[in-house]
């Protein structure tokens, strides 16, 4: 078969057969290149409207001819790949892609998202999923939806699993809000630049908006408490501080990024008003399980605070019954190649399947 997966990747006998959907994206051009650097073929490559699948004409999947995305062929395809493990890889963050994830689960597709929506989204959609992947026998992993490549899904789940009771789960989940506000601190950058380049660099979502309203966020915060064995968490009951200017909350994204700096002197006047009680501006969140309580929002760190020397990075403390000192999950938690590579990751874990 032409265009199928390596199988040394995957150290069994079956190969993995991984579908990338949204690989002109960002974080799926990474993801592309991460896996040719492994020798990891994708056997479907699907954007919006078209799609490449994997037949016996082309030794290059690039090399397929594009045909309409179809989600319900793809599925087939994948399934009919004898003595492989199906994967989906959803690296885009569209909802309409997430509403087939409980069907692909259900026929025994693995599903690997960096796409958030879901998992954040109404609880009893989350847990169908859980229940999908378990009728279907195969893996539903989504590390990158918090922090991008850091370790820190996998270790909650580890530490829950390994008798741990999570106390709080609390730090800086965005790597867009964390470099824009270090730029705007001091002065030293304008609220208009400091986005453009999060832009630039691929931390931002799809629409930077995301970022900058805490609903990315606050989306991660939800993620974080489900896994932490909290119940009852709605994201539309939070209240999620935002830094989107309210004239600008509903044009289109060109437009907001060409009037943002219409706003940067209001910014300014707020960062220079925090630092001159002393403070630095963050955007935090903190998951209280024992309390049951989540909360994100601005906050304003004096100048010991340890979120004034992460930087740019992500930085998550986890409290516990045996860690009451957390420990601390601190890196990159934005950009196209640490989210390809542990999105990659979690490919690479679907070769070994539940029981
Ligand atoms: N950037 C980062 O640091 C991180 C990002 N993520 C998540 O990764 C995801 C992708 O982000 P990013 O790469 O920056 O986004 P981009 O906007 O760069 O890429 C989006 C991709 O999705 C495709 N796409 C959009 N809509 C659909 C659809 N309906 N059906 C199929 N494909 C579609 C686009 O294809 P087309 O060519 O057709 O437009 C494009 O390939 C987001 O969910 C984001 O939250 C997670 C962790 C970190
Ligand atoms: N836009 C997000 C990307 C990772 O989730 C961020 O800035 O953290």
């Amino acid at each position: 078969m032409a265009a199928s997966s390596s199988s040394s990747c995957s150290g069994n006998h079956k190969k993995l057969v991984v579908a990338v959907i949204g690989y002109t994206g960002g974080v799926g051009s990474c993801l592309l290149k991460a896996m040719n650097k492994i020798g990891l073929e994708p056997y479907a490559l699907v954007r919006s409207t078209t799609m490449k699948v994997g037949s016996n004409n082309n030794n290059n999947i690039h090399d397929e001819k594009e045909v309409p995305t179809n989600y319900d062929e793809l599925a087939e395809s994948l399934l009919q790949q004898r003595n492989g493990i199906p994967v989906i890889a959803d690296v885009t963050a569209s909802a309409s892609i997430q509403k087939h994830y409980q069907g692909w689960l259900t026929k025994g597709i693995s599903v690997v998202a960096a796409n958030k929506g879901i998992f954040a989204g109404p609880e009893t959609n989350y847990q169908a999923l859980l229940q999908a992947a378990e009728i279907g026998k195969c893996r539903l992993l989504h590390e990158t939806t918090v922090g991008a490549g850091l370790p820190i899904l996998g270790t909650l789940q580890g530490l829950k699993a390994s008798s741990h009771e999570i106390h709080t789960v609390e730090g800086i989940l965005s790597g867009t809000l964390a470099f824009v506000l270090g730029q705007v601190a001091n002065g030293k950058s304008s609220l208009s630049q400091a986005v453009k380049e999060a832009k630039a660099l691929g931390y931002t979502e799809p629409d930077p908006r995301d970022d900058l309203n805490g609903m990315d966020v606050a989306r991660k915060a939800v993620i974080l408490a489900r896994l932490a064995g909290m119940n009852g968490v709605e994201l539309d009951k939070m209240t999620i501080e935002s830094l989107v200017p309210e004239p600008l909350k509903d044009c289109n994204v060109e437009e907001f990024m060409d009037k943002l700096s219409e706003h940067d002197a209001a910014m300014a006047e707020k960062v220079a008003g925090v630092e001159a009680a002393g403070g630095r501006l963050h955007y935090a969140a903190k998951v209280n399980v024992k309390d049951n309580k989540v909360e994100v929002g601005l906050l304003s760190c004096e100048a010991s605070h340890p979120f004034n020397n992460a930087g740019p990075d992500n930085m998550i403390a986890i409290t516990t019954n045996f860690y009451t000192r957390p420990l601390v999950v601190q890196g990159a938690g934005a950009g196209g190649d640490v989210t390809a590579t542990g999105v990659l990751a979690n490919i690479l874990e679907c070769a070994n399947q539940p029981a």
